[in-house]
């Protein structure tokens, strides 16, 4: 129970990682706020009891982050974790790339967590203590031909969790990363896990032989998220089966 009394916002938590992120945290104590544009996250806020709460938002628009924090506040009193997870992709090549969806994926998965975590820190400052732990990924640093905003994004996300740590550190609040390998998540299965061939590719990159589960993700937040982690900020853990150690293909184990 390293996180009793404490009390999480877990954006993009419907599904995926941030519902396991959720679902570990209320294991570890906490208090969570659940947060997605989609509102099948209200039943999955039911099974985990009144430790757990749903909001309904669109972390990309600065009033919806507003009503966000206000419903956490009204809820819980105070907020101690913000976990910003929400995330899309959108699969093009270079030159057919659309404005529009370029500017939506930079949105969603970058601009939200500013306007989060700027929302979160006003609050935590009050307090002067806090973490925020940014999902970012292995392609912050490895790149995916047709993920053009996607990996864009996501090398933004890990210099704004450095900017955020030096903005904040002298609040006591810390600012971590996750940089996950490829998940079993329906993100995962939509962008690079469609077919055989594909699956093939991504296992003969990663030495462990085998996706992530959402849960072992959820562990490293919950760690990042205690006094465990106390002496941690501006930092991008990647769990990634070997991923960002690798630069040859292994043999697949299948
Ligand atoms: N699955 C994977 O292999 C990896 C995922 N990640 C990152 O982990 C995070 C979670 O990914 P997954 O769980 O796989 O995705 P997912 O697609 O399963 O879940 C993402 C959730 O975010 C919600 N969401 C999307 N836009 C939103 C918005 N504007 N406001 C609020 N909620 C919104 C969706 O409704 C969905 O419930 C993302 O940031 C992703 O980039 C990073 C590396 C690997
Ligand atoms: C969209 C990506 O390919 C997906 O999310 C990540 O960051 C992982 O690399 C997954 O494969």
């Amino acid at each position: 129970m390293r996180l009793a009394n404490k009390t999480a916002i877990v954006t993009g938590a419907s599904q995926g990682i941030g519902l396991a992120c959720a679902q570990r945290l209320v294991q570890e104590g906490a208090r969570v706020m659940l947060v997605d544009i989609r509102p099948e996250g209200a039943d999955a806020a039911a099974t985990l009891g009144d430790a757990a709460r749903f909001h309904q938002a669109d972390v990309s628009i600065k009033a919806e982050v507003d009503a966000m924090m206000a419903a956490t506040l009204a809820a819980f009193g105070q907020v101690d974790i913000l976990i910003n997870n929400a995330g899309v992709t959108h699969a093009a090549d270079f030159l057919d790339l659309e404005e529009d969806d370029f500017d939506r994926v930079l949105r969603i998965n970058l601009k939200s967590m500013f306007l989060c975590s700027q929302a979160a820190a006003r609050e935590m400052v009050k307090r002067q203590s806090g973490c925020i732990i940014n999902m970012s990924s292995v392609n912050a640093e490895l790149t995916i031909p047709n993920q053009v905003p996607y990996v864009v994004s996501k090398g933004g996300v890990n210099q704004l969790t450095r900017v955020t740590a030096i903005s904040l550190a002298q609040h006591g609040i810390r600012v971590n990363a996750i940089g996950p390998g490829t998940i079993l998540t329906e993100l995962a299965k939509k962008a690079v896990l469609g077919s055989p061939e594909a699956r093939h590719t991504i296992l003969s990159r990663t030495p462990l032989g085998r996706c992530g589960e959402p849960e072992e993700i959820a562990g490293i937040a919950a760690f990042l998220a205690s006094d465990d982690a106390s002496y941690m900020t501006g930092q991008t853990l990647y769990a990634d089966g070997g991923r960002m150690a690798l630069n040859y293909t292994v043999p697949v184990r299948e």
